[in-house]
């Protein structure tokens, strides 16, 4: 019954849900995309969305993907840690479920340049998030969305699975 999970970690614009609708695509069970921007987007206008006004939201999506998971779904969660302690949060709902934890890598120069390219996030997010996002996070895999296409990294993450 219960569901496996696989998460997303990275800084703005690496490439996360690019890869997890694609995953979505390629796996051969169904996933459901719980993303934290679908957290934020629950913010009314006019209250900025961010940990400053929510901090507990990061550890309402670890609970929601607990939930999930414990029904019998599959999930990709897609996220940005920023911090040892969301990390922990989630890790420890999940404790119990088959999970499987992955860095999305890129630089910073490309980073940027998706940054300014896709003229949806602030600029300066990635360079704000990159330092940070991984930081005393344990990985069980490691993706470089610079180097390798979407479809590659998607592929070699099933690949694990198998
Ligand atoms: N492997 C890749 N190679 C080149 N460009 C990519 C790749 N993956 C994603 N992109 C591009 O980078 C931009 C950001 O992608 P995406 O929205 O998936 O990032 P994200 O990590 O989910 O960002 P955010 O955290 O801000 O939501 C998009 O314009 C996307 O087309």
């Amino acid at each position: 019954m219960k569901g496996n999970v696989i998460v997303l970690n990275g800084a703005s614009s690496s490439g996360k849900t690019t890869l997890a609708r694609q995953l979505q695509s390629k796996l051969s069970e169904v996933y459901l995309l719980c993303s934290l921007d679908a957290f934020w987007d629950m913010t009314p206008y006019g209250v900025s969305a961010g940990s400053k006004n929510f901090p507990n939201m990061k550890l309402a999506l670890a609970k929601s993907v607990k939930a999930l998971a414990e029904t019998g779904h599959n999930v990709i969660v897609d996220i940005v840690f920023c911090g040892q302690k969301t990390y922990l949060e989630l890790t420890n709902e999940l404790e119990l479920f088959n999970l499987k934890v992955i860095k999305v890598e890129c630089p910073l120069v490309e980073l940027e340049k998706r940054e300014l390219a896709r003229g949806d996030r602030k600029l300066g997010l990635a360079k704000s998030q990159y330092e940070s996002v991984h930081n005393e996070v344990l990985y069980d895999m490691i993706i470089n969305t610079h180097i390798n296409s979407t479809e590659q990294c998607a592929q070699k993450i099933i690949d694990s699975m198998s």
